[in-house]
């Protein structure tokens, strides 16, 4: 594997281990209805699917579908009040970007993750707060599985997507780098649930820590 010209990555369940916090708003919506509370073990695989894939889990289809937004609005007010209370990076990120800074690997972040909440929450981490390309899931009309949120990175970054990788642990990352022409790897430390199959997803590489991608360097 030659040497990138970039490297993209995805943000929850590949930089950061946001998963607790994002149970703990999920737990307060549930709280607030009497309802039963979801345990770390269910909610950490589907972390990386964000407020909907959260809430799809504790009401089931047919009653998130009824009340979406409403049930949105109260998870993301929640989850904004204590968005790095427990969120950390995963052992070795701090590591890997000083290598890729040294190294003049140029980084970015695409994220499915809203704009204000991704805002919010990147300053509690100065390792990343120095990334300058920051894609979120509505900066453009779509988002992953889309390629354009790549797309887009590599533009501010005036580099060819083809010469780039991505490194996400959700099916939708990578779906997008490989629609996108980048090469593409699994986080395989990150939220994948037992009921998915990564190894079908089409990726090149899969990393069991971030440190690993420095292998693929080499
Ligand atoms: O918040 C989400 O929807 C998921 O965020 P991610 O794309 O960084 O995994």
């Amino acid at each position: 594997m030659s040497r990138p010209a970039a490297i993209l990555f995805d943000l929850d369940g590949t930089l950061l281990d946001t998963a607790p916090d994002l149970g703990a708003a999920l737990n307060r919506v549930l709280k607030a209805e009497q309802r039963p509370l979801v345990s770390a073990s269910d909610y950490t695989p589907i972390a990386s699917h964000g407020s909907a894939g959260l809430l799809r889990f504790a009401y089931g289809e047919a009653e998130f579908e009824q009340r979406k937004d409403e049930l949105r609005h109260k998870f993301l007010s929640f989850y904004s009040e204590a968005i790095a209370e427990q969120t950390q990076l995963f052992a070795g990120v701090s590591e890997l970007l000083a290598q890729l800074q040294q190294q003049q690997i140029p980084v970015a972040i695409v994220t499915n993750k809203p704009t204000a909440l991704t805002v919010q929450l990147l300053p509690s981490f100065p390792e990343l707060a120095a990334i300058e390309v920051v894609v979120c899931g509505d900066t453009l009309a779509v988002a992953k599985p889309s390629p354009q949120p790549l797309l887009h990175a590599t533009q501010a970054l005036q580099v060819v997507a083809g010469d780039c990788w991505y490194v996400g642990d959700a099916e939708r990352d990578i779906q997008a780098g490989r629609a996108a022409g980048m090469r593409t790897i699994v986080a395989n430390y990150g939220y994948i649930s037992a009921i998915e199959t990564p190894t079908a997803w089409g990726a090149d590489s899969f990393i069991e820590t971030p440190l690993e991608l420095l292998d693929l360097l080499t």
